[in-house]
């Protein structure tokens, strides 16, 4: 892309950009890029060390290591650029911070919903609205897996290595399957749309590696898709962040982001809602978003304004309690002695004040049954109460207990 759009990314930026140096792990492989007149090497201090080399890019993944080199960098007074939502999630106050005070840039657009320019679009678009809700599908490779299970009746190991091939997945899909690729990505969100550094720790991440094809049937039966979904709200001045499996129905624009297309809908008091759409991983989708930063820190080399945050949008909020955050479930159980536990699982929902509006039961072989009821609204507080009174039950497995998106 710099080499094709050489002429344009001059004209915008107002001087010539050039790639002095590649770093890479194995220096054997074949590459499908021209690398003619650049010096390729797998040592990082060829670049770190390097007084003519302006700005570094960190496309090589890992948290410590990848924090090292940019550490080093920031400290030899190297603007950076990074795809890496694991490190900024992980290490991110601290590495503005440095940045800040060597008078660096810092940028990372891509870590976020790859091709989408939400990161950049959250800091200019939004800078003067109130942000109540973030949520969305922010990660490509279970969209892509959940899809092609869902329209195309592939198993799910041969999605996920689908996936893989197809360059969607981290090097360990272990993160993006488990949902805390995504839950990275929530937290560099939660942090540009409501200025809250937030921890990994306090964001409830549930993957689809344990989403049954019953489930994915029977919520399709019911009108909706499964997605793995991120939700940053908030609610009465106190923040909630998930991602975890959803309902979404079937009428809701986020029910057809298919494959690795990722989709964030973010939620002003002045403007609403609003809704970006985009391949969130891949190659070129990623490389354009990386490309804009390293154009945006060009720009600010050139004005002579490096030097400020990437979000400088910082204020103190609460994490919200359960008793807050409220919503409709769907759950699946699988029972033995059906009338006794319908009984027991009537008089549970009741003792906690829920109650459901659907319910359907499929037959399984042994007289075993597999039940699936639709809540009406109720607290994370009542539903984890209900959790627990459910696994006291004999008989009965509580198999899944996800949100639906209304
Ligand atoms: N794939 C995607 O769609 C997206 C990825 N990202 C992020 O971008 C980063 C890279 O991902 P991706 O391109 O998929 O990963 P890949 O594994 O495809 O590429 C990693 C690159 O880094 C090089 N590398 C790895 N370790 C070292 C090392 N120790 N020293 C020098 N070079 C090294 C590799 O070299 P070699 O070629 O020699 O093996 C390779 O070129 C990750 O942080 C990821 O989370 C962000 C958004 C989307
Ligand atoms: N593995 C990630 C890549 C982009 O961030 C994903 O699948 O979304």
């Amino acid at each position: 892309m710099l080499t094709e759009h050489a002429g344009k990314i001059t004209s915008i930026v107002g001087r010539q950009l050039e790639v002095k140096t590649v770093v890479v792990h194995d220096l054997n492989k074949q590459r499908s890029v021209d690398l003619t007149g650049v010096k390729v090497s797998n040592d990082p201090f060829e670049i770190i060390n390097d007084s003519e080399i302006q700005m570094m890019v960190e496309v090589m993944g890992t948290i410590d290591q990848a924090k090292d080199y940019i550490e080093a960098a920031l400290r030899a007074g190297k603007h950076v650029v990074t795809a890496n939502k694991d490190l900024i999630a992980l290490h991110g106050p601290s590495l503005v911070a440095l940045a800040r005070e060597k008078g660096c840039d810092l940028f990372y657009e891509a870590s976020v919903a790859g091709g989408i320019p939400i990161l950049r679009t959250i800091v200019n678009s939004f800078a003067a609205d109130r942000i109540v809700e973030v949520k969305g599908i922010v990660n490509g490779t279970t969209n892509f897996i959940m899809t092609q299970m869902n329209q195309n009746g592939l198993d799910y190991a041969t999605a996920l290595a689908q996936a893989q091939e197809k360059g969607f997945a981290e090097a360990d899909p272990t993160n993006d399957v488990e949902g805390i690729d995504a839950a990275y990505k929530m937290v560099i969100l939660t942090q540009f749309a409501f200025g809250m550094d937030i921890k990994l720790a306090d964001i409830y991440v549930e993957g689809i590696s344990k989403v049954h094809a019953a489930d994915i049937a029977e919520a399709k039966r019911l009108g909706y898709q499964i997605k793995l979904l991120g939700r940053a709200k908030l609610i009465d001045g106190s923040i909630d962040v998930t991602v975890a499996p959803v309902l979404v129905p079937q009428t809701q624009p986020l029910a057809n982001v298919a494959n690795e297309n990722n989709a964030v809908f973010v939620t002003g008091a002045a403007v609403g809602e609003t809704m970006f759409y985009g391949p969130g991983a891949g190659e070129l989708p990623t490389a354009n978003s990386v490309l804009s930063d390293i154009i945006t820190v060009s720009k600010n080399i050139n004005m002579g304004t490096t030097g400020t945050r990437f979000n400088e949008y910082q204020t103190p909020i609460q994490k919200a309690t359960d008793d807050q955050v409220v919503d409709p479930y769907y759950l699946a159980l699988e029972v033995a002695d059906r009338p006794g536990q319908m009984l027991k699982l009537t008089e549970i929902m009741t003792e906690n004040q829920a109650s459901f509006n659907l319910l359907t039961q499929t037959e399984l072989p042994d007289q075993r049954a597999r039940i699936m009821l639709v809540t009406h609204e109720m607290s994370r507080q009542q539903l984890k109460r209900i959790k627990v009174a459910l696994q006291e039950v004999a008989d009965l497995e509580i198999k899944a207990a996800y949100k639906v998106l209304n």
